[in-house]
């Protein structure tokens, strides 16, 4: 899959691209947990500098500020030495010098799911998401979710499907893809998928 920076050229671990509500932080999660690696939700880290919630910068300050300060996170976050695994808010990669900070995760695994399935899943857990755009839900998810697509093609080492499947499932596809590209010979820093270091 085409990147902008080499693939597995980066060694700071895994990093999670996609669309809002494909998983990315509940993931995440899970795969720290199995390799035994920090975990770290680029959101959280940025509310936790912000001191306020995402929807509070929306909303005060407005969608560049809070892009500003979300491409200075990701900058320090992808500036450290050892694996981990970063779960990226939806629009990360609308940035050039965001899409070229992911090229230092060794494997950015981009979580995709259709347009009906994200605006489920966002209206059981709508989560403090502000609005991007004045459209009604389903057609703000399927025109941006269009929109990025090419972006989030571009960073992947590989897509993982989430439609129909559970978070579990989703992080065991993931750490098969990761074994397949590690046998592959991407450089990439880690422990085979079970959490061993080499
Ligand atoms: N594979 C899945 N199947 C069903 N629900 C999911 C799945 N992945 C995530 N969810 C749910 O969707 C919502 C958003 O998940 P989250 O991990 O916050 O996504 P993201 O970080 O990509 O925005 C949560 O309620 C979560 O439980
Ligand atoms: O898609 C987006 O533009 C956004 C996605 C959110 O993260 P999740 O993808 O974790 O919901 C969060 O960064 C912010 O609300 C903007
Ligand atoms: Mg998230």
């Amino acid at each position: 899959m085409a990147r902008e920076s080499g693939p597995g050229g980066g060694s700071r671990g895994i990093a999670l691209v996609g669309y809002r509500a494909t998983g990315k932080s509940t993931v995440g999660r899970i795969v720290a947990d199995r390799l035994g690696w920090p975990f770290e939700d680029a959101d959280r880290a940025l509310e936790r500098r912000a001191g306020k919630p995402i929807a509070a910068i929306f909303a005060e300050q407005g969608e560049n500020a809070f892009r500003d300060l979300e491409q200075r996170i990701l900058a320090e976050l992808a500036d450290g030495r050892s694996p981990m695994v970063l779960a990226t808010g939806g629009g990360v990669v609308l940035r050039q010098e965001n899409r070229d900070a992911l090229g230092r995760f060794g494997f950015v695994a981009w979580l995709a799911a259709r347009p009906e399935t994200i605006a489920d899943r966002l209206r059981a857990d709508p989560d403090g998401r502000p609005a991007l755009t004045s459209a009604g839900l389903l057609d703000e998810v399927a025109s941006v979710l269009e929109r990025r697509e090419p972006l989030y093609r571009r960073v992947a080492s590989a897509v993982v499907e989430t439609d129909g499947r559970s978070p579990e499932q989703v992080a065991e596809d993931l750490l098969d893809r990761l074994d397949r590209a590690m046998r592959g010979g991407d450089r990439f820093p880690a422990p085979d998928s079970r959490g061993r270091m080499p």
